[in-house]
């Protein structure tokens, strides 16, 4: 079995993973729009020529995703409109990541995978769905199960189990409980009143789809990551759709999650992994707390951003009256360091930067102070380290606009002008060093995120 050593890991830092066949070679969607006519209406052509997809329209979404998983994978793959729409890359990271944790263990208890996979949902709609796009793939469909999530009266239930209150079990878990993180997935700022008593309510999770005996290598889950679809509406990734059924649960993720980590106790015997993607890393925190108070000893957990090309950030400041400008004027001196052009529309807020490889190091670089000589915030750390930088080989171009939506909240809204390979990780770091030092001039809290 892995050490049990309680050995407390930082997450790494975002990344693609190596295996992702999109980490070298990102989509070319000028070719797949020739190959795939139907895709062709939704690429579109920058200035400079360059093909790029609206990533806020949910068709041209859909489409891609359709387009790579048949030319990439050999998949036939169809949603209905407004279903959320899964990015074939995000998802490939999670797989391949999921994947080398069974290795890990595998390596330690030699046994084999057999390849079958049990998918579950609740809802008429992903059921069905998932089913026709199982069906359509005869070379996988007898190795994919779709089970609809059933009351728990045939399986184990948490109160059947040795445990009862299961977070407050004294029966220790032998087994390994894992959180993977995947920052890229929503604002990371955005930091919702926490409301600790929140519980999930609705039908059961893994205690609803596992069978008497079965075991499995690992769970995957990409759970609702909202208590609201307002909250939701300022996810970027709403333009890859969802429903409220997909998007919304009582208490958010903090709560489905700690709904797995509950049942995880009971089915310790039937996974070797229990993992889900998590939308805020604030969260982390809490989730960890709870893996540790049913007594998991190994946790592990890793950021991925590859596809990120848009980012939405809520800050809650300290004068509900400033007006928009004293934000924005904080753009230039930030994104001018080491000579990046920035545009300003001081009209509507908008800063347009483009920068070279040297000039986004400078950025992220020890130079990028708080800007008009601000006194240096002690959170901000110099987290980029030049071996995680991946610079693009030609200018990253951006938009980025600060203003308050409602008193007192600010949105710093940042999106890519074009995709070029591994773009989205710089990019994001350099939006994530803008936020940390906005919160540090602006903000009532201290900062807590990562
Ligand atoms: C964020 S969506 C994920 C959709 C899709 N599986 C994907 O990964 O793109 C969350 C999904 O969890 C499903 N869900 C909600 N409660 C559930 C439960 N108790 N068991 C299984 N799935 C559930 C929702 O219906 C929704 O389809």
């Amino acid at each position: 079995m892995p050490s049990k050593k309680n050995k407390r890991k930082r997450p790494e830092r975002p990344t693609i993973h190596p295996k992702n066949k999109y980490s070298d070679n990102p989509p070319d969607f000028s070719l797949l729009a020739s190959l795939y006519p139907s895709l062709k209406p939704f690429v579109l052509y920058s200035r400079d020529g360059r093909p790029r997809i609206d990533w806020t329209d949910f068709n041209s979404t859909r489409e891609l995703t359709r387009v790579l998983l048949l030319h990439d994978h050999g998949l036939n793959w169809w949603i209905p409109d407004g279903q959320l729409c899964p990015t074939v890359p995000n998802r490939l990271n999670y797989i391949h990541w999921a994947l080398e944790l069974t290795a890990f263990t595998l390596y330690l208890v030699p046994l084999f995978l057999d390849g079958h996979f049990v998918g579950s949902d609740v809802t008429d709609v992903a059921l069905e769905w998932a089913e026709k796009n199982v069906k359509g793939n005869q070379h996988i469909s007898e190795l994919i199960e779709i089970r609809k999530v059933t009351d728990c009266q045939d399986a184990i239930s948490i109160e059947d189990s040795n445990c009862g209150e299961s977070v407050n079990c004294e029966n220790k878990m032998d087994g390994n409980v894992t959180v993977v993180e995947e920052a890229e997935l929503l604002p990371s700022s955005f930091d919702p009143p926490l409301d600790m008593n929140k519980k999930y309510s609705g039908p059961p999770l893994l205690l609803g789809v596992v069978r008497d005996g079965e075991k499995f290598d690992f769970c995957m889950c990409n759970p609702p990551f909202f208590e609201t679809m307002e909250e939701a509406g300022l996810n970027p990734k709403t333009s890859c759709g969802g429903t409220p059924e997909e998007m919304v649960c009582p208490g958010g993720e903090k709560a489905f999650i700690t709904r797995i980590i509950e049942d995880s106790v009971v089915l310790k015997e039937s996974f070797r992994w229990f993992t889900s993607m998590v939308g805020r890393k604030v969260n982390l925190k809490f989730l960890t707390s709870k893996l540790r108070e049913v007594g998991v000893t190994i946790v592990k957990t890793t950021e991925f951003v590859q596809g990120q090309t848009s980012y939405l950030s809520l800050l809650r400041v300290f004068n509900g009256n400033s007006v928009p400008s004293m934000y924005y004027s904080q753009l230039s001196p930030f994104f001018c360091t080491g000579g990046a052009s920035c545009k300003l529309n001081a009209s509507s807020f908008v800063v347009d930067i483009t920068a070279s490889n040297d000039q986004c190091k400078a950025i992220l670089g020890d130079e990028a102070k708080p800007p008009n000589g601000a006194a240096t915030c002690n959170t901000l750390e110099a987290s980029q380290s030049s071996s995680y930088l991946h610079p693009p080989s030609n200018n990253l171009s951006f938009r980025v606009s600060v203003f308050q939506q409602i008193p007192g909240t600010l949105l710093v809204k940042a999106s890519l002008q074009h995709r070029d390979g591994p773009v989205p990780g710089v990019f994001s770091l350099i939006i994530q060093q803008l936020e940390k030092i906005l919160r540090c001039k602006f903000c009532r809290e201290k900062t807590t995120r990562n």
